[in-house]
């Protein structure tokens, strides 16, 4: 399978807005949108009005990466902003996981659920079937830019094995730190959905175009046919 791209775009150049999502219109798969509350993790990034102006740019989706203390009430304002998916963390659904995929969905959303370093796969198994994507956090989420943390391997593998043996067919994401460093480790784990940032992308070069050239190379070097 090819690797699917999904460029975060907390780590974009928004003096570049236009002319970077325009290029990633024609080359990603998805746009990573990162919503931080300030509360949740101590930072904030992305908004509704941000992505209101990426749907005027760019048909790709957008997928909500939720760190917010409360989700339920960001469902809702992501989907009327365009969201394709809406994936919050795992840590903060406990209490309504049913009613929150189920929530997601009717708002014609596709869910997607964020599993932090410290958090175990198990924790997903009852509701692992109704997703459509997991994302294995390879950092602890907040910041770009953050060391790799390698225990997260086992994890990915450990998910595909998950999705095998109960016949599901949910994608399995990584996020935090994917780049050339990394790439090879994480192909080789399962990953399918890399979400590249700095250290994958943006930082490669100013041009966006130059920075996805690089990035592609980074990737066929590291995966070989596979990429
Ligand atoms: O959710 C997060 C951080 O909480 C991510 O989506 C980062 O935006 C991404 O990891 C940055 O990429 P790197 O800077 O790690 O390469
Ligand atoms: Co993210």
């Amino acid at each position: 399978m090819k690797i699917k791209i999904s460029p975060s775009l907390m780590c974009m150049d928004l003096l570049r807005f236009k002319e970077q999502l325009t290029f990633l219109d024609s080359h990603a798969d998805f746009l990573h949108i990162d919503i931080m509350d300030g509360h949740y993790v101590p930072n904030l990034t992305l908004s509704p009005f941000f992505m209101e102006s990426v749907a005027k740019v760019s048909k790709l989706p957008m997928d909500c990466h939720l760190m917010t203390t409360d989700p339920w009430m960001w469902v809702p304002i992501m989907a009327k902003a365009g969201a394709g998916f809406i994936s919050p963390q795992a840590e903060t659904i406990n209490a309504i996981a049913f009613r929150i995929i189920a929530r997601i969905r009717e708002l014609g959303c596709k869910p997607g659920i964020v599993v932090n370093p410290a958090t175990p796969l198990d924790s997903l198994r009852h509701y692992i079937h109704l997703i459509d994507k997991i994302t294995i956090m390879t950092v602890d989420p907040g910041y770009a830019g953050q060391p790799f943390i390698a225990e997260m391997l086992d994890k990915i593998t450990e998910a595909k094995r998950l999705r095998e043996e109960r016949g599901l067919n949910f994608l399995i994401e990584v996020d935090g730190s994917c780049n050339k460093r990394t790439y090879a480790r994480l192909a080789a784990a399962g990953a399918e959905v890399f979400i590249v940032g700095t250290s994958g992308l943006f930082h490669n070069h100013e041009d966006i175009a130059e920075a996805w050239k690089i990035m592609t190379a980074d990737i066929e070097a590291a995966l070989g046919a596979a990429a």
